[in-house]
């Protein structure tokens, strides 16, 4: 048996049961239970605060957890990562209020900075030759300087809107974060399998997420510009069309290139091409 601790209530709740779902794991959840048993995967699930999360696991509280890194690296158990998830990006970074002047980090040198990320920011800081006052707030961070509790903040960025919103402006990227799973480092060997199973899930619905099927038709003479565009795993799967001359394709394109790569093969004749999700892809 596994037990994984995943957020109850945020940011990176959502796409952790989402997930967890996509790998083939049922359970029943619901906001007032905070912990649910798999009916088909010997998997217990908790739902915790995201802060609680590495504590538990590097105790062995919980065998496995899903947080940011932001909050890992920020607890000091960068070593629990297994896999980065992909989802729940953000960054941590330092803002100033618009108005105000900012050349470099160097302008920060004896400023207050309030902030919920004390450690990683004081790493930053000093490996970038500046001291600074920190203050620890737990939430509303962005609020700080316009209450004059502080001239800086360093807090999680996503679309920019918080920031723009309290007359804030981002000026250093401080750390980059996604949510990761994470491990704690005494599995039994039974359990380290169970892990891997859950591993090999999780790749197989993001390589799936990453890419769509694509079938076309084709004149036969734009075949090799179609193979050319459309290299597929192997390669595409091409069969005659009952129309003489005409071949229907079959391939996989990456979800990134997908709009690039269809026009491309509506230039080069390419016509009734469909597009569909995969559900899961398997290496
Ligand atoms: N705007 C955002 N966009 C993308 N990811 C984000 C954003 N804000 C936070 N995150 C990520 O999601 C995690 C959880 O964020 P959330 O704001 O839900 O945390 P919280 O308020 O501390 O929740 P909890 O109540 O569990 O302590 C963060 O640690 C970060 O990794
Ligand atoms: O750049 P943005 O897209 O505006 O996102 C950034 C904001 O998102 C997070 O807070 P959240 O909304 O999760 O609320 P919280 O402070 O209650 O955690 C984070 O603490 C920032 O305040
Ligand atoms: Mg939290």
């Amino acid at each position: 048996m596994l037990r994984l601790a995943i957020q109850k209530s945020g940011r990176l709740s959502e796409d952790s049961l989402a997930l967890i779902r996509e790998c083939g794991i049922s359970f029943v959840s619901s906001s007032y239970k905070l912990k649910t048993e798999a009916t088909n995967f010997p998997l217990e699930i908790l739902f915790l605060r995201d802060d609680d999360i590495p504590g538990y696991v590097q105790d062995g509280v919980a065998d496995l957890g899903i947080v940011g890194q932001n909050v890992l690296v920020e607890a000091g158990f960068p070593g629990l990562e297994v896999e980065a998830l992909g989802f729940s990006k953000c960054r941590l970074s330092l803002a100033v209020p618009r108005a105000d002047a900012y050349a470099s980090v160097e302008a920060l040198q004896g400023k207050n900075i309030a902030t919920s990320y004390p450690n990683i920011l004081g790493r930053y800081l000093a490996e970038q030759g500046v001291r600074a006052n920190l203050h620890t707030i737990s939430g509303s961070v962005e609020i700080a300087p316009s209450i004059g509790l502080a001239e800086a903040i360093c807090d999680i960025v996503s679309s920019g809107s918080t920031l723009l919103g309290n007359g804030l402006r981002e000026v250093e990227t401080v750390f980059r974060s996604e949510a990761v799973l994470i491990a704690q480092p005494h599995l039994t060997p039974g359990q380290t399998d169970l892990l891997e199973q859950l591993r090999f899930r999780m790749q197989a619905v993001r390589r799936a997420r990453r890419s769509k099927y694509i079938l076309l038709n084709a004149p036969l003479s734009a075949l090799e510009e179609v193979r050319r565009l459309l290299p597929g795993i192997k390669s595409p799967t091409v069969t005659p069309l009952a129309e003489p001359g005409w071949v229907s394709v079959q391939s996989v394109v990456q979800e990134d290139e997908f709009w690039h790569i269809t026009s491309q093969l509506k230039a080069v004749g390419a016509e009734g091409i469909l597009v569909l999700p995969i559900e899961k892809m398997i290496a």
